[in-house]
């Protein structure tokens, strides 16, 4: 079986410089290496990753409202989405590394071409459906199931050329919330999405909640996992943009990754919100070679 791995070095979703480093920490620390240890024949796409740095420097990028860095963000996402339905028409399983969460945008509307039936799970502290309409800080790290729901304000240029929405409410499952803005939280309820909070994880363990995510995806449907590590409790994974207190230990993390991969029906991982350029060098190693163990246990590597 194979794996295709894209890097895109990509910070524009929001203003703290480092993120766009994630990608080449995570190959320096062996990833590609180790995932060939599982016995996957593995692929890594340099020319993606060369082209996204100048797709990210857009001239005049500002003023659509109050997003940051639209021009960038669509440009690479439009990319990212070309590059990620490749993969998945060749039949193998794409690995995205990040970069910030604003590449979900991309990502998962390439897993939509190819599995429009695809079920979307989101692990995260934060639930990143902000609209250009509701969003406070104007970062589209925040704003990427928005664009992907087609909720309003979302249908805006350039977006609007090379993304039509291609998610129902019905097909994403958060797991891990925890820092979730007072319109989004409005957006959630009217759309009854499916949401399991640190509040779920305490009340039932993260087994069941897993029983119950995997429930609501159904046994048959393709599955695209977007993992923030952000999800992960700040001492677990500490460096990175937007650190949120009371998050998942590693265990958790890891076993909502392995109970997916179990599955046999992941189609697409995203890991992303790596930023290596924040902490000190220990913190992010640590931060590194979690994305790297996650990564692992997406593509199959199990404790015994
Ligand atoms: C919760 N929404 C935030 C964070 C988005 C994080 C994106 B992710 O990819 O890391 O998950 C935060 C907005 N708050 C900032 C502090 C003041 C209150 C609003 C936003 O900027 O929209
Ligand atoms: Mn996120
Ligand atoms: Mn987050
Ligand atoms: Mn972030």
């Amino acid at each position: 079986a194979s794996v295709e791995v894209l890097g895109y070095p990509f910070s524009g979703g929001q203003p703290r410089g480092g993120v766009d480093e994630g990608p080449e920490a995570l190959v320096k620390a062996g990833l590609l290496d180790q995932l060939s240890a599982l016995g996957w024949e593995v692929k890594f796409n340099s020319q993606a990753m060369n082209d996204v740095r100048e797709l990210a420097v857009q001239e005049h990028d500002s003023g659509i409202g109050k997003m940051h860095k639209p021009l960038a963000v669509s440009a690479v996402n439009e990319r990212v989405a070309a590059d990620v339905a490749a993969i998945q028409e060749r039949g193998a399983l794409s690995l995205t590394l990040g970069g910030d969460h604003s590449l979900g945008m991309g990502t998962v509307a390439g897993t939509k071409r190819r599995f429009p039936e695809a079920a979307l799970i989101w692990v995260d502290a934060h639930a990143d459906i902000n609209t250009p309409l509701t969003t406070d800080s104007g970062n589209l790290h925040g704003c990427p199931v928005s664009f992907l729901l087609g909720l309003e304000g979302t249908d805006v240029p350039p977006f609007n050329v090379w993304l039509q929405p291609c998610l129902r409410p019905e097909d994403i499952v958060y797991i891990g919330l925890r820092d979730i803005d007072d319109k989004e939280k409005r957006i959630l309820r009217e759309l009854g999405i499916k949401v399991f909070t640190m509040h779920d994880v305490d009340a039932h363990g993260i087994g069941r909640v897993m029983e119950r995510v995997l429930a609501h995806v159904g046994a048959a449907r393709p599955i695209h996992l977007s993992f923030d590590v952000d999800a992960l409790d700040p001492t677990v994974a500490p460096s990175t943009g937007t650190p949120v207190r009371g998050g998942l230990t590693f265990r958790e993390g890891h076993y909502i990754v392995e109970a997916i991969a179990e599955t046999g029906n992941l189609v697409a991982v995203d890991i992303v919100e790596v930023n290596p350029a924040l902490e000190d060098e220990a913190s992010a190693a640590q931060t590194v070679a979690i994305g790297c163990s996650l990564s692992r246990a997406a593509l199959g590597e199990t404790l015994f």
